[in-house]
This record gives structure tokens, sequence and C-alpha cells, in this order.
């Protein structure tokens, strides 16, 4: 699923009405029907108890007027706060003149804000994505004095004073809304940390935008929902056998985090891989032999960390860096690997598929120069910690985009931002946000259990890098949704997420 800027969303409003031959007004009811369609969904009358609708002079506000008659007609009782403008919009004219008389509404004024006791329920239609510049004066109190009454507060399309597509100045006024219903397509504000206190929990309704202008339009952002990966994981052919899917080579674990390197193997196993062969230090036998009897392993010299590069020839593909330690010889490791890796492979002409991840990123931080030598679509796993380091602290989320893109693009890698909208980073620039993971991931190891999967997925020789990092992290954190289902959040651990990877990989 593609993600637009505002300015695109508008083209997309003219566009479909163009298509589909509509006036603006029937639009509008189609959104405002959407969102009333959630909303009698979700409260009852007698639990949405006197709803008050806050009103701005453009769309946003039409849809808010056009939903108020709705709930009205469904048995909700209401009022209405109208934002004073200069001018309101035609459409917002329109829904004005066909709401009924019995719906009360007040005009807003500096010295007498619409009352909002806590428990009343607030729909924010102030503004949308036509939001100009940041809130001042009056709109910027009156969304003080909203999020002051600690209400239950329900945004149309966008909490008012978030930007769709960009960041606003510290301390603008902008809605602290519970939900966001939003329409057609998701908005970049919706997937990024530092808005979550504005968005809430949101969703997207759709209403028949015009296909034909989504595909047409070009944006760096995608939204990566079960159509994007659907069929995407090759099937087992009848007659295959185990050499068929690959034979990945891990590169992990050091004294006191074997775990990471047996998580790692298991999330391998589960991802489909034919073969995999851990190199882990010697201290690491025992435990992940019992633990990961379906994998080989082959021990270090050295008792604590690795130190030695196995023959990569029988390799289809390579993850390094869980639980792996910063030692120096583990660095000439890493060195060697990406010098191996570079020289493309006698058997298929093609680069060795690598995975880094956790320590080998912290040691390509601390050796730069390193960085030169990844070879194309190398999938490089930061967490937002670890890409910092790769690079350099980012001024807020949108920066971090930036930087993200910069990076992919420079390094002709794929880089992974793990987080709650995981972020897969292109070589061309693309920016493709996950959907699927949960709170519960947040616990030590989930990260490992990615780096498994995509590793299973790259030694599956038909898998590109794109599509095996993008259905990798979409498989992780879907299994992770399996996973919390049944543990709870609180209860997850990684371990759980690698148990569901196999019913994840079956879903897509
Ligand atoms: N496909 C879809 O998604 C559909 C979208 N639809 C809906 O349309 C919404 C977009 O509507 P919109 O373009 O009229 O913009 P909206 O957000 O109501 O605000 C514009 C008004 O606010 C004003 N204004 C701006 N900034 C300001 C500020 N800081 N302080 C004060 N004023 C400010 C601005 O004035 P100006 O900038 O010209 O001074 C103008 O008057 C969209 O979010 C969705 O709800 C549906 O109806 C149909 C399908
Ligand atoms: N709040 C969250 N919502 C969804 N996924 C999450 C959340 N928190 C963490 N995750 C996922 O869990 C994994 C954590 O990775 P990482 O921080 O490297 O953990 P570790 O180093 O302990 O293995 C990432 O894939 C991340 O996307
Ligand atoms: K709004």
């Amino acid at each position: 699923m593609k993600i637009l800027t505002a300015a695109q969303t508008r083209q997309l409003d003219q566009a479909t009405m163009q298509e589909q031959g509509l006036l603006s007004t029937e639009l509008m009811e189609r959104a405002a029907t959407a969102f009333v369609q959630w909303f009698t969904g979700r409260f009852t009358p007698t639990e949405a108890g006197e709803i008050l609708l806050l009103c701005g002079p453009g769309n946003n506000g039409g849809d808010g007027l056009s939903a108020a008659r709705l709930l009205q007609r469904a048995g909700y009782r209401l009022r209405v706060a109208l934002l004073p403008a200069d001018k309101q919009s035609a459409d917002w004219q329109h829904n004005r003149r066909l709401l009924p008389n019995s719906v009360a509404v007040a005009g807003i004024e500096p010295g007498r804000l619409p009352k909002i006791a806590v428990d009343s329920l607030v729909i924010d239609a102030l503004f949308g994505t036509g939001l100009s510049r940041p809130l001042t004066g009056l709109a910027a109190k009156v969304v003080q004095h909203l999020n002051q009454a600690r209400a239950r507060v329900i945004a149309i399309d966008l909490p008012s004073g978030l930007f769709a597509d960009a960041p606003q100045p510290a301390n603008s006024a902008v809605v602290q809304a519970q939900h966001t219903v939003s329409f057609g397509l998701p908005k970049l504000a919706f997937l990024l940390p530092q808005n979550a206190a504005f968005v809430g929990e949101w969703e997207v309704k759709d209403i028949g935008l015009s296909e034909a202008f989504i595909a047409a339009t070009a944006t760096p952002w995608h939204y990566t929902d079960a159509a994007a990966v659907a069929g995407q994981l090759p099937p087992r052919p009848k007659f295959s056998h185990k050499g068929t899917f690959g034979h990945a080579l891990l590169l992990a674990g050091s004294r006191g985090k074997m775990g990471a390197a047996v998580l790692t193997a298991g999330a391998c196993l589960r991802g489909g891989v034919g073969l995999l062969t851990a190199h882990i230090p010697g201290c690491g036998y025992d435990i992940f032999q019992i633990s990961q009897p379906e994998a080989m392993c082959l021990t270090d010299k050295q008792a604590d960390f690795i130190s030695e590069l196995p023959e990569l020839q029988p390799y289809q593909a390579v993850g390094i860096g869980p639980g792996l330690s910063q030692d120096p010889a583990s660095l000439a490791v890493l060195r060697q690997l990406l010098k191996a890796a570079a020289q493309p492979l006698k058997k298929t002409g093609h680069l060795l598929p690598l995975i880094i991840d956790a320590d080998a990123l912290n040691l390509l931080s601390s050796h730069r120069a390193l960085l030169k030598q990844l070879p194309e679509n190398a999938i490089l796993t930061p967490h937002p910690k670890e890409f910092e380091r790769l690079t350099e602290p980012a001024r807020d989320d949108y920066h971090r985009l930036e930087l993200l893109r910069e990076f992919a693009t420079q390094h002709r890698c794929l880089v992974v931002l793990k987080g709650a909208y995981t972020c897969l980073a292109t070589p061309d620039g693309a920016l493709h946000f996950n959907s699927t993971g949960n709170a519960g991931m947040a616990t030590g190891g989930s990260g490992d259990v990615l780096t498994g999967v995509l590793l299973a997925l790259r030694a599956h020789a038909q898998l590109p890098a794109f599509e095996a990092a993008r259905l990798g992290v979409y498989a992780h954190g879907r299994a992770g949704d399996l996973a919390a289902a049944q543990t709870g959040q609180a209860g997850l651990v990684a371990g759980d997420i690698v148990r569901h990877i196999g019913p994840a990989l079956a879903e897509v």
C-alpha cells in the first residue's frame, strides 16, 4: 500500500471525483459514512453520551458536519462547536445547511470555550490534511483546552494540528486523540513514534479512492500489509530436498550470549532453510547442540568469542552478529567476511547474501571504513540506537527517515530499522513500513529472531534481497502477533516468536 503526501491526497480526491463522476459532497458523504460506521461499531448511543463535535472551517469540518447529521439520525445526541473563520469551504456550507435544527450549534469564542467533562466523547473535525501552518490563536487555545480536559477524543482523518507528512515545531498545539479514523491510505505521521500521543490507535477506512491515480503516483513511502507479501514465499516442490532450500551459515554467540545464537538458529530453521550451520565459540558447543539439534555446529578455537571465519564455499547466505561480542578477533572475522563477500560466488555468479545484525553493526560503526566494503544488497538490521551509531543522532523521527534513506542509497544496501513500524529502506530510496508486530516483542532476543528469519529467506535461492527482507519483517511481526494472542504481550518471550514463525509463513 502506498503512503502519499497531503498534497498528493488532495490530488487523489480530485482524480477520484473525475474518474467516478462524483460531486465533492458525495465523496465527503462517503468519508463521513465510513467514519460513522466505525463510530457506531465502537460506541452505543448510551456509551457515547452527549457527543461534542469540534468543527473547523474546511473539508475536515465538512466531514464532521456530515457525520453529525448521520449520527443524529442513528440516535446519538450531539452538540456542535464551530471554530470561527473568514470563510468556510463550499462542502462545509452544504453540510451545514443539511444539519437539522435539532442539533445544538454554537460558535466558539475566545472567552467561551465549550465545556468538556472528563467523560465526554469529543469528535475532532477541526483540521485534517489541509493544515497549512501550525495552529495559533483561538484554534491552538481550543486544542489545548481539549487536551487539558482529558476526555475521550476521536479524530477524523488526522488529529488537528498534526501535519500528515512533516514534523511540526516543538510545542505546537496538536490534538491528543485516542483514536484516529482516516480515509483511503495511511498517513506517514501515523507511523512515527513522536506522534503516538496524538494519533492514538488508528484505522484507515476504504472510501473507494481512485486505484489508477494511486498506482500512477510516485512516492518513496509504502506500507507492507498482508496483500503486499501474499504469495511471495516460494512453494516447496514435491520432489524438493534439503539442498533445495539453501545452506545458511550463522556467525553468532559469545560467552553469556549463546542464547542469541540459539534463538537466531531456531528462527532460521523455522524460516524454512534447508540446512543451517552455526559457527560459535567453543564455550557454546553443548548449549547449542542440545538446544538446536537440527542445526550443524562448528566451534571456534576461542572459547569465549569468534575469531575464525569458516570456509564460505558451501553456503548460500551468511548471518553475522547476534551475541557476537566486539572483540578485535571478531572484528577481524567481519573484515574477512566482507572481503570474501565482495567477490561473486563461483556457483551462481551472485554476491553472497549477508545479514548483518547487533554487534556486527556496532563493529561497523566503530570502523566505518568497512561500510565501503558492504556487498550490494546486504541486509542490515539495526534498532534505532544501533542505527544512530552507524550514522548520527537524529533530530526527530522525520530526520531519522532521511538518514535512513541516505544510508541505504549511499551504501547500496537494505536497512531494516526496527521498531513498532519497522522501516525497510532500499538502495533505490524507498521506505517500506511494516504493519505487523506488537509491544510484546519489546523483549530481549526478538531482534535475533528476525535475523534468523531473514537468513533463512535469503538462503532460499529464489528470494531476492528486497522480497526476502519485506517478507521476513512482515512474517516476524505476524509471528509475534500470533504468539501474543496465546501468551499476552507481557508474557511474550522471543522463543514464542520462533514457535510461531511456521504458522506466520503458512499464512502468507
Ligand atoms: N480522500 C480524502 O482523504 C478525503 C478527505 N476529506 C476531508 O477533507 C479534509 C481536507 O480538507 P481541506 O483540504 O479543506 O483542509 P482542512 O484540513 O479541513 O483545513 C483547511 C482549512 O483550514 C485552514 N487552515 C489551515 N491551517 C490552518 C491553521 N494553522 N490555522 C487556521 N486555519 C488553518 C485553511 O485555510 P488557509 O490555509 O487557506 O488559510 C482552510 O480553511 C481531509 O482531512 C478529510 O477530512 C473528505 O471530505 C473527502 C475525502
Ligand atoms: N512496540 C513494538 N511493536 C512492534 N514490534 C516491536 C516493538 N518493539 C520491538 N519490536 C520488534 O522486536 C524486535 C526487537 O529487536 P531488537 O531491539 O534488536 O531486540 P534484541 O536486540 O533484544 O534482539 C524488532 O524486530 C522490533 O521491530
Ligand atoms: K481532525
